[in-house]
């Protein structure tokens, strides 16, 4: 673990500071690329979070950092543990760690956000903590309009409180509250016009843009995207990465796992590597993508991993990829107009 902290850039009031390249920039400059590195403005805290199915050890992290306000990203070759370790410190699994016969120890797992534990904490009391996930669509919420999926991302709010249901006005004040809110992010994510859809009948793009708009629902603080580029065209791949950004210049931290090395390049201010359960590096994209124990971890498990190219993603490829958005939605606006 390093124990050297960087320095926080100064926090000016009104607007986000870090959604200044530069700022950000100087941000990361500052801290060390090794793993387990301390952070100047930690959001999330892991400690010693052991994860094991019968004989494999899935998850072994002895410390990790999440830097606030910034885009994280959490890479490593395929069982290398990131799945398990989001599932941990979303509370939907428990890890190996928390809880001995013999009782607490050192070694028991510690996790906490904005300050505050974590451990023994329900999914949906992380959420209303302020960090939420996003999920695939399941057959069920296939099943579902948009907007009814929507409505199920706000559930944790008072408006499905049984209690206070039986104050109805308050209650049915506060069940339109959430419906604009709701059409307020469609609008955001150009899926307004789907509302009335089955969330089964959307492209995978627009699968993803869902997903991301039902998670903040909840007003979340951070933000985890599994995987949001799987399965997207390369039309809508701009806007998704185009989303993710705004939300972190508008101060949200994000912390997401991607297989897609380009995207990862492309929008990540910094990368955690995962490999056999454990952090093998951190840094920014390039200096963990040239990382000996980088490339060692993905081909070892997975020879023919492309590790991004930043040519491949140059100004003039990202300006084609949107030039073929805006020819998708005239087509598509032309069909619904026939
Ligand atoms: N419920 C489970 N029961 C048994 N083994 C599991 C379970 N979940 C995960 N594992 C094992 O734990 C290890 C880590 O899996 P995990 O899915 O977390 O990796 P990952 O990095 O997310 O992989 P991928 O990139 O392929 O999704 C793998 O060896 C996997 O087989």
């Amino acid at each position: 673990m390093a124990e050297q902290a960087a320095q926080a850039p100064a926090r000016t009031g009104g607007s986000n500071p870090l959604a200044d390249p530069a700022a950000r920039k100087q941000l990361v400059a500052g801290i060390e690329a090794v793993p387990g590195s301390k952070k100047p403005d930690p959001i999330m805290s892991v400690d010693n979070i052991v994860r094991n199915f019968g004989g494999i050890t899935a998850v072994d992290v002895d410390h990790l950092e999440v830097q606030r306000g910034i885009i994280t990203a959490l890479i490593g070759p395929n069982g290398a543990g990131k799945t398990t370790f989001f599932n941990l410190i979303t509370g939907f699994d428990r890890p190996t760690s928390a809880a001995s016969r013999f009782g607490r120890n050192e070694k028991s797992a510690r996790w906490s956000f904005e300050g505050k534990s974590l451990a023994n904490t329900s999914a949906s009391k992380v959420s209303r903590a302020g960090m939420v996930r996003t999920f695939q669509l399941t057959k069920a919420l296939s099943r579902m309009t948009v907007m009814d999926n929507m409505m199920l991302g706000a559930r944790d709010q008072t408006g499905e409180n049984l209690f206070l249901s039986w104050l109805k006005p308050s209650w049915a004040a506060q069940e339109r509250e959430i419906e604009e809110k709701a059409k307020a992010l469609l609008d955001r994510f150009r899926l307004l016009e789907k509302k009335d859809d089955y969330a089964g009948s959307l492209s995978g793009g627009q699968r993803k843009l869902l997903e991301m708009a039902r998670a903040l629902m909840t007003d979340p603080t951070m933000i985890m995207l599994d995987e949001p580029m799987a399965g997207v065209n390369p039309a809508l791949t701009q806007s998704l990465l185009g989303h993710i950004q705004a939300l972190r210049d508008e101060g949200m931290t994000v912390l997401f796992v991607e297989h897609d090395m380009h995207m990862v390049r492309h929008i990540s201010d910094w990368v955690v590597v995962m490999a056999e359960g454990k952090v093998v590096a951190e840094g920014d994209a390039n200096t963990v993508m040239a990382d000996p124990a980088v490339i060692d971890a993905y081909l070892g498990a997975h020879h023919d991993t492309d590790l991004g190219d930043d040519a491949l993603l140059s100004d003039e490829t990202m300006a084609g990829l949107a030039r073929e958005a805006e020819a998708e939605a005239a087509r598509e606006s032309g069909e619904e107009k026939r």
